[in-house]
C-alpha cells in the first residue's frame, strides 16, 4: 500500500504540496494527475525518500520499484537489455558482488513480465520507445516490489503502444501491486486507471472516472481551463 498522509513539501522556501491525502491499495492503478507545476513529481521524489516534507509523509508497506520519465535515463550508454535490468537489482546486489542465480531468477521473470525476454541482449540504444519504457519497468521488477511508481510512461508513444502499457500496467497492479502513475494523457488515465487522483498543490479529489467525469467545476478549477475546453466533453465520452 502507498499512503500519502497530511503531506506538505517546501522547494525554494515554497510550499509546493501542503496537507496532500492519497491512498493506494494493493491490487489498484491510481493515475496522478494535475496540470504543470501541480506537485506530482515531488510527490514521487518524496515517496522514493529524495525529499523531506515538512509536515506528513508517505508510507510504503513492502519494497518499491520506481519507473523515471524515459529521458532521464542515458540510453547512448553501451549496455545490453538484460544489464540495465540487472541494474535494478543493485540495491542488493552491493557495488561489487557477481549476480547471484537468485539475481539473474529476478532479472529473467522481469523481462518475461513485460515480455522483453527475446531482445534482452540487445544494447538499449537500438530500442523503440516503448521498447525502453518495458526495460524501466523491467528494471523496476527486478526488486520484487509491492509499489511502483511511475513518472509519464506515456510522453512520447504513440497511441497503440500507450494502450499496450496501459494494459501491462493495470495487469501489475492485479498481481497485488499498488500502483501509482502521473501523467498528462487525461482521457488515457480515465480510461485506464481504477482510480484518479487530481493534484494541485494538494489531492483535490479522488475517485473513478465515472465519479469524476461530471464535475466540469473541479476539472476547471484544478486545470484553469474555460467551461468550452474540449477536454470537458473528452472526459464524458471516455468515462
Ligand atoms: N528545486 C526546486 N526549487 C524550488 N522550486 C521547485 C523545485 N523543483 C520544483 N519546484 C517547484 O515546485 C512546484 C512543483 O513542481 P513539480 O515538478 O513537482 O510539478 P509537476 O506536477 O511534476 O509538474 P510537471 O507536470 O510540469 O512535470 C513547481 O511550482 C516548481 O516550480
Amino acid at each position: 500500500m502507498i499512503a500519502v498522509e497530511g503531506l506538505a513539501v517546501q522547494l525554494g522556501g515554497r510550499l509546493v504540496l501542503e496537507d496532500a491525502n492519497l491512498t493506494v491499495h494493493p491490487g489498484e492503478l491510481v493515475g496522478l494527475i494535475g496540470p504543470n507545476g501541480a506537485g506530482k513529481t515531488t510527490l514521487l521524489r518524496t515517496a522514493l525518500g529524495l525529499l523531506k516534507p515538512v509536515r506528513g509523509g508517505v508510507a510504503v508497506s513492502g519494497n518499491m520499484g520506481y519507473v523515471p520519465q524515459r529521458h532521464e535515463f542515458a540510453w547512448d550508454f553501451p549496455i545490453s537489455v538484460e544489464d540495465v535490468v540487472m541494474t535494478g537489482r543493485s540495491g542488493r546486489l552491493g557495488l561489487l558482488r557477481r549476480p547471484s542465480t537468485e539475481d539473474w531468477q529476478a532479472v529473467d521473470e522481469a523481462l518475461e513480465r513485460v515480455r522483453m525476454a527475446d531482445l534482452r541482449t540487445r544494447p538499449v540504444g537500438e530500442l523503440s520507445g516503448g521498447q525502453r519504457q518495458r526495460v524501466l519497468v523491467a528494471r523496476a521488477l527486478a526488486l520484487r516490489p509491492a509499489a511502483l511508481l511511475l513518472d509519464e510512461p506515456f510522453t512520447g508513444l504513440d497511441v497503440p503502444t500507450q494502450e499496450l502499457l496501459s494494459e501491462l500496467f493495470l495487469s501489475l497492479a492485479r498481481e497485488d501491486r499498488a500502483v501509482l502513475m502521473t501523467t498528462h494523457d487525461l482521457a488515457g488515465a480515465m480510461y485506464g486507471c481504477d482510480r484518479i487522483a487530481l493534484l494541485n498543490r494538494t489531492v483535490v479529489a479522488v475517485g473513478t472516472a465515472a465519479e469524476l467525469a461530471d464535475e466540469d467545476e473541479l476539472w476547471m478549477r484544478t486545470f484553469g481551463i474555460s467551461e468550452h475546453s474540449p477536454l470537458l466533453r473528452i472526459l464524458k465520452a471516455v468515462a
